[in-house]
């Protein structure tokens, strides 16, 4: 018998900081499925993400992962099943070789620290051309957001929650990172409010008003 496909459960989840008091997220994802999330600003997206994250509890609802009801008792556990791309990219580290390692330095993870070849081969995947000893501190604020990306393929967890990953990235770019998250074995779920990118997705999310 063949394993069950991972699959993200939201049951009526809410953070509380809605501006719409009656949205909820009800929604089932599977591997290869990506939820995008969408509403005006201050409707509560960020908080909703957040909440998927452990970052702040639920006012409403829970989450359920491969089965499992995500609780206190498992945070640790559901804390390595997903990577977190906030809106405003976290370096942590000056050489983009540190970035990229920074899960490793911070033991965030069981898995063997990436080579350099690896390093370098998921670099080339987002375009970004510098050496690996480039000064973070000098990228622009798209290659900043496709770094965070290139640690996230690294990291190779099996879901990830995306804050408006595409923010500062030209129409290229995003057309690039839509098509190589189509190729990834992950459950995705964004933040945007760029048309193109909620299109691309296979599930969506409003919140606040319905009709904008
Ligand atoms: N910890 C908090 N304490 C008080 N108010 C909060 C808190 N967190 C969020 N809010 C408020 O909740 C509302 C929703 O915020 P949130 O950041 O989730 O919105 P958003 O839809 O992501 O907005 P944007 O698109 O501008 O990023 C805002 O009015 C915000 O000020």
């Amino acid at each position: 018998m063949t394993a069950p496909k991972a699959t993200l459960q939201f049951h009526q989840l809410r953070s509380g900081y809605e501006a719409d008091k009656t949205s909820a997220l009800t929604e089932a994802l599977s591997q290869g499925q990506h939820l995008a999330i969408k509403g005006a600003s201050g409707s509560g997206k960020t908080s909703l993400l957040r909440v998927m994250c452990a970052l702040q509890p639920a006012q409403h609802g829970h989450i359920d992962y491969q089965q499992h009801t995500i609780s206190v008792q498992n945070l640790p556990w559901w804390r390595r099943q997903f990577c977190y791309l906030p809106q405003e990219p976290v370096m942590g580290a000056n050489t983009i070789a540190e970035v990229l390692r920074l899960p490793w330095s911070l033991q965030a993870t069981d898995k063997p620290s990436p080579s350099d070849e690896a390093c370098q081969t998921a670099l080339a995947s987002l375009n970004i051309q510098h050496n690996m000893n480039h000064d973070v501190d000098t990228l622009s604020g798209g290659e900043k957001q496709r770094l965070a990306i290139t640690r996230a393929l690294l990291l190779d967890r099996p879901v990830w929650l995306m804050d408006e990953p595409t923010s500062a990235l030209d129409a290229k770019s995003r057309d690039s990172l839509m098509t190589l998250l189509k190729t990834l074995p992950i459950i995705a779920v964004s933040i945007s409010h760029d048309p193109e990118w909620m299109r691309a997705a296979s599930h969506t999310f409003v919140l606040g008003d319905h009709h904008e």
